[in-house]
């Protein structure tokens, strides 16, 4: 199968507007666990911009995963399992609560590999958001596509796991999955049906948003040290977590930040970042 065509979408741009309304951040606060969330006044708390910029696609333009169909701004990779892979992100400037948002993204790259899990696709896709006075946050987000499941895969072992300072225990139960795909409104019909995720896709169960657990990580961070300011980001989802068992958040301080994991029921490591703090 060649991917090469897909190159010709390198460069492709658009731009959307939003107002950093306060509405989705009580949804956000309750969806982790939060009555005085540990954010600083008044502000957007770092990766609270993913509630903004929802995407608008008509019911008629959505895909069998849940997502728009492929080939318009993204491009139309034809592996079937899309997922979040990481991100870069910068925090720039505040955003305060109110301020009206714009968002210029960018495909930076495409790339085809054979990894350990089989074939894939990473797309980078760059944004910029900013307010009026200016570039608040920029973000480089990486999707994979990979193809579809074989017969008994199982993911690949991770690196063994640090000696956590901060931990706290998760039930990543369908209510807490369907709370943030709903503030996200996300339709992505792993992380809410089973049938699909099961028959289709190949989980085993229910799929942990990348995003959902990224934000818990900065959570456990923000439990730790309220009102912080968090001045950049940095994730990769390794493994596939899912609502069928337990996962731990982790993390441990180091000069300037913190470094955060999550760990799967097995104790591998599902996800790790590294957060800089000012
Ligand atoms: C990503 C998977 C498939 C790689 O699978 P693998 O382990 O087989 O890969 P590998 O063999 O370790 O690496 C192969 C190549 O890929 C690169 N690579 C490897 N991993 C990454 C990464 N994370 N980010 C960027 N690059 C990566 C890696 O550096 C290497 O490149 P190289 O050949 O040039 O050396 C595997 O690690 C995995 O399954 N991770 C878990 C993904 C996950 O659970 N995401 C969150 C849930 S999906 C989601 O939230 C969805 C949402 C919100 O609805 C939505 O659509 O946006």
């Amino acid at each position: 199968m060649s991917f090469d065509h897909l190159k010709d979408w390198i460069g492709r741009e658009e731009e959307h507007l939003d107002v950093a309304t306060a509405a989705p951040l009580a949804g956000l606060a309750a969806t982790l666990d939060h009555l005085d969330p540990p954010w600083r006044a008044g502000e957007i708390p770092p990766l609270g911009h993913w509630l903004y910029f929802l995407p608008k696609a008509a019911q008629r333009e959505i895909a069998e995963d849940g997502h728009p169909h492929r080939g318009g701004f993204l491009p139309p990779v034809p592996l079937p399992r899309r997922m979040w892979a990481g991100s870069q992100l910068e925090f720039v400037a505040p955003i305060r609560t109110g301020e009206a948002l714009r968002r210029r993204s960018t495909i930076g790259d495409v790339q085809h590999k054979s990894g350990r899990s089989g074939e894939m696709v990473f797309v980078k896709v760059l944004h910029e958001v900013s307010t009026e006075a200016g570039l608040a946050i920029r973000e480089v987000h990486d999707i994979v596509y990979r193809e579809a499941p074989k017969p008994g895969e199982a993911p690949p072992p991770s690196e063994p796991s640090p000696d956590a300072v901060w931990r706290r225990p998760m039930v990543p139960d369908p209510v807490l999955l369907f709370r943030y795909s709903a503030i996200t409104f996300n339709g992505h019909r792993i992380h809410y049906d089973r049938k699909y995720c099961e028959e289709v896709e190949g989980y085993p169960g229910l799929i942990v948003h990348g995003p959902l657990t990224a934000t818990l990580l900065v959570d456990l961070f923000l439990r730790e040290n309220p009102g912080a300011r968090v001045t950049a980001y940095r994730f990769r989802a390794r493994r596939p977590l899912f609502d069928v068992h337990p996962f731990t958040l982790c993390g441990s301080p180091r000069v300037g930040g913190a470094t955060l994991w999550a760990l799967d029921h097995t104790g591998q490591i599902a996800m790790s970042a590294e957060l800089e703090a000012a």
